[in-house]
C-alpha cells in the first residue's frame, strides 16, 4: 500500500538571474496518522518542499504523490475532491486568510470544503474554541485580531476542513513563545484524532523533538539525516544536525541540553535557541 504522501527525488529549482535548486532530489514519505518534521536553516528548502507538496510549485523533476495520484499543481488540486483533503497552514496568517471576510466566514468555508467530501461538519464557534480563541471572534475581521490569534484562525480553518494531510509550514512562529508549544501539540493532536498525516516545519528542534514522529534534516536543499526524533535529538549523525544540536545555547551554560520540555524553558532561552538557529 502507498504512502498517504511520498515525495520521490523531488528537485525544484528557481530560473531568475541565476538558477537556484532549492530543493535537490529530496524523497519522504508520511503515513495517516504521522507527525513528520522537517528542520534546517534558513533558506535551506523547506518553503519550496512544502509548496510543491500542495502543488504550488511544479516540480523540475522527481514527483509528489498524494494516496498513490500525483499532486495537481494549485488551481486544479482546489477543484479536485480527491485533493482538497490536503490543506497548508502558511507561517504568516495573512497568506492562509483572506482580509476582507469575516473569521466565522472563513472558518465556515473550511467546513464546507469537509461537507463537500461527506465529512462530519461543525459550526465556526467550536472550531474557535478548539484552538484556544473565543467564540465572539466569529463576527470579526483578521486586521482585528492579534499575529498570533490569525494564526490560531488559519489553524482552525485548515483544521475545520477535516483534512487528512496537513502541511504546517512554520505555524507557531508568529505566536508568542509561551504558547508555541501548546497549540503544536494541540496541531498534532487535532490531526492525530482525525487519523492525518502532518508536515510540520519548523526551525525549532525543542517542539520538533515534542511532537514529531519522524524527524528530517534540511541543509542547502537536501536530507543529510532522518530519523525518529527522539534519536535525532539524543544521537544525531550527520555533523550539520550535530551542529544545530550544539547550537542551541544551554540555560546553565554547561553544555548539557535542557531536559525540560522547551515550553517550560525561559523566553531568552528560546530566542537565542532561535538566533542561534539562523546563525549556522
Ligand atoms: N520565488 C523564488 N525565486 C527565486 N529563488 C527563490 C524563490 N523562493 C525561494 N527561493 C530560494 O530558494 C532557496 C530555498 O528557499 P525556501 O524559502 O524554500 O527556504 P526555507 O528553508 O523555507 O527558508 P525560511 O526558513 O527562511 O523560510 C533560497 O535560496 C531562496 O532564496
Amino acid at each position: 500500500m502507498s504512502a498517504l504522501l511520498n515525495v520521490s527525488d523531488l528537485v525544484i529549482e528557481y530560473h531568475g538571474t541565476q538558477v537556484v535548486r532549492a530543493v535537490d532530489e529530496v524523497s519522504l514519505s508520511i503515513e495517516p496518522g504521522e507527525v513528520l518534521a522537517l528542520v534546517g536553516e534558513s533558506g535551506c528548502g523547506k518553503s519550496s518542499l512544502a509548496r510543491a507538496v500542495v502543488g504550488m510549485e511544479k516540480p523540475r523533476s522527481g514527483s509528489v504523490t498524494y494516496r498513490g495520484a500525483t499532486v495537481p499543481l494549485l488551481g486544479v488540486r482546489r477543484r479536485d475532491k480527491q485533493f482538497t483533503s490536503i490543506q497548508m497552514v502558511f507561517q504568516d496568517p495573512n497568506s492562509s486568510l483572506n482580509p476582507r471576510v469575516r473569521v466565522g466566514q472563513q472558518i465556515s468555508e473550511g467546513i464546507t470544503t469537509a461537507l463537500a467530501r461527506g465529512e462530519a461538519g461543525s459550526v465556526p464557534e467550536e472550531w474557535l474554541e478548539r484552538v484556544g480563541l473565543s467564540t465572539t471572534m466569529v463576527g470579526r475581521y483578521p486586521y482585528e485580531l492579534s499575529g498570533g490569534q490569525r494564526q490560531r484562525v488559519a489553524i482552525a480553518r485548515a483544521l475545520a476542513a477535516r483534512p487528512d494531510l496537513l502541511v504546517a509550514d512554520e505555524p507557531i512562529s508568529a505566536l508568542d513563545a509561551s504558547s508555541q508549544a501548546s497549540v503544536a501539540d494541540m496541531m498534532r493532536r487535532l490531526a492525530l484524532d482525525a487519523g492525518a498525516g502532518l508536515l510540520f516545519i519548523s526551525h525549532d528542534l525543542a517542539i520538533v523533538r515534542l511532537i514529531a514522529d519522524r524527524t528530517v534534516v534540511m541543509y542547502r536543499g537536501k536530507i543529510v539525516e532522518s530519523g525518529v526524533s527522539e534519536r535525532i535529538w539524543n544521537d544525531p549523525v550527520h555533523p550539520y544536525t550535530q551542529a544545530l544540536l550544539s547550537a542551541i545555547p544551554e540555560p546553565d551554560g554547561k553544555g548539557i541540553l535542557p531536559a525540560a520540555p522547551a515550553a517550560e524553558a525561559p523566553v531568552e532561552w528560546r530566542s537565542e535557541l532561535r538566533s542561534a538557529l539562523d546563525r549556522t
